[in-house]
């Protein structure tokens, strides 16, 4: 259930779950994503892997297709591939569906999905638009790059926040512990700001005034944050953790390794005790095995053997 805090935000929003459709109050969805934090998220996309997670003790998972041939578009899964894996597993199922395809959205609802993410992952249906997220009664996760993006996608309807790097599955980091500084970053500046000082902050990341000073009002960031993009190893997560995130997404390429239900595990291990370097250092020794091919594109191999 949504702590007070929450439930301030959303009661105080100019554009309320109850004024569009409301089947599900936003304070509900916002409590129910934050019954994942201190979790590991990961993307599956077979049934085999979806089970592993599970016992891993990841807190649910995304489901996606294999990446499409390249310079197909990449769209929603197979909504019988998302039953399948629903009922294979009891932790929580994601489905993605394309920015701004809320028809995707409304065929994902159907099959019962416990949350649907808005992924830039997939090719972007609607340039201009995201999706209203309050016209549903399924929870959304959407990304961001920055404290502004966060806050426009929250007045969406977004539930859940995936502070995102490169998703291109590169392995690359950097990107994603970029935005995340920024997002951390900007919410100390925004907690000791003078209120008068809010209105241009609020207009020069680009987001709504209201949310601006409500999140600084309750002094931390209004949904529960994950961070994605290159998360790869048990330091990854713990790294985004000591950053100040409440989870993390790991992709699919995990399930590529020589033991995935190790790998998923110490992932797993790494976020719940995050600043504890022995436990670090224990759930990493399993994976020098695995830890060289992981993650390195084709192109990325060859320039590290020139
Ligand atoms: O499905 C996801 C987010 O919706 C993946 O978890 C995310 O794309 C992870 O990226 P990477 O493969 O770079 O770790």
């Amino acid at each position: 259930m949504a702590d007070d805090g929450v439930v301030a935000v959303y009661t105080n929003n100019a554009i309320t779950d109850a004024t569009m459709k409301n089947p599900n109050p936003f304070s509900i969805k916002v409590g129910m994503a934050q019954m994942l934090r201190g979790g590991a998220v990961f993307e599956v996309t077979t049934v085999e892997q979806a089970k592993i997670a599970e016992e891993a003790g990841g807190c649910a998972i995304v489901v996606s297709e294999l990446p499409p041939v390249q310079g197909a578009a990449a769209r929603m899964a197979d909504p019988s591939l998302i039953k399948e894996i629903k009922r294979a597993v009891s932790i929580p199922v994601i489905a993605k569906a394309r920015v701004g395809h809320f028809v995707e959205a409304q065929i994902l609802e159907t099959t019962g999905v416990d949350y649907i993410d808005e992924s830039e992952v997939l090719t972007p249906a609607d340039e201009d638009h995201h999706i209203n997220k309050h016209n549903f009664r399924v929870p959304f996760v959407c990304g961001c790059n920055g404290l502004g993006t966060m806050l426009m996608r929250v007045r969406e309807g977004a539930a859940l926040i995936r502070i995102e790097g490169d998703l291109s599955g590169s392995g690359n980091i950097a990107e994603t512990v970029r935005n995340v500084r920024s997002v951390m970053g900007d919410m100390r500046v925004l907690t000791n700001m003078d209120d008068d000082e809010v209105f241009s902050f609020a207009k020069k990341i680009s987001a709504p005034y209201d949310l601006v000073a409500q999140t600084k009002q309750l002094g931390r960031l209004p949904v529960v944050h994950f961070a994605a993009g290159g998360i790869v190893t048990p330091a990854d997560a713990a790294f985004m953790m000591q950053l100040g995130c409440d989870g993390v997404f790991v992709g699919s390429e995990i399930f590529n390794s020589a033991d995935p239900y190790k790998r998923t595990r110490a992932i797993v291990q790494a976020v719940r005790h995050y600043s504890d370097p022995h436990v670090l250092a224990e759930a990493s020794c399993v994976l020098v095995d695995a830890m060289a091919g992981l993650n390195l594109s084709e192109d990325r191999v060859e320039q590290y053997e020139t």
